[in-house]
């Protein structure tokens, strides 16, 4: 069950329609990775967070705690794999990092995520969520194709054209 205190975050961000809009997602993320000196971050864009919100048509309480713990869970990762503590993720940590998170990639497209997420060669915290976000929706979406369960999507197309369809 969802505690009290988040509730009471989520009505006070929220307001009278109850759902979280990608303006007030911004808002609250930003308020609180703020907080947490030791991640570096440029700021969650309208761009991110549209992108967050994607995932389900409205942010309601329930989404929003499904994102949150989520954002939760990869915090702890990007401070596991964060080895040098400089507050971003190298490729060599992102590479591990996404591998802690359960996503097996292969070496070229640890590249292209890299070369799409990465800003000189580093991945701050911000575009490391937007990145996972990313790769979760697309390996639904592959699993969501491949119904025959084996658990192993048959993707059989270009890094890039894999990207692409996910901007
Ligand atoms: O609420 C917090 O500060 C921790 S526990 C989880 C969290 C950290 C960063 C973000 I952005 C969102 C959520
Ligand atoms: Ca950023
Ligand atoms: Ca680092």
């Amino acid at each position: 069950d969802i505690d009290d205190s988040f509730k009471s975050m989520f009505a006070q961000l929220a307001g009278e329609d109850m759902e979280i809009s990608v303006r007030e997602l911004r808002t609250i993320l930003n308020r609180v990775v703020s907080r947490h000196q030791d991640l570096l971050t440029d700021g969650f864009s309208m761009e991110s967070c549209r992108t967050m919100k994607d995932g389900s048509a409205r942010l309601g309480l329930v989404e929003f705690q499904l994102l949150w713990n989520k954002i939760r869970k990869w915090l702890v990762i990007f401070r596991q794999f964060d080895l040098d503590k400089s507050g971003a993720m190298s490729s060599y940590e992102m590479r591990m990092a996404l591998e802690a998170a359960g996503f097996h990639l292969n070496n070229q497209l640890n590249q292209v995520l890299v070369a799409r997420y990465a800003e000189n060669e580093t991945i701050d915290f911000d575009n490391f969520i937007c990145c996972l976000v990313k790769l979760e929706a697309m390996f639904r979406f592959f699993q969501e194709l491949n119904k025959d369960d084996t658990g192993v999507a048959e993707m059989n197309i270009t890094e890039q054209d894999f990207v692409a369809n996910f901007p």
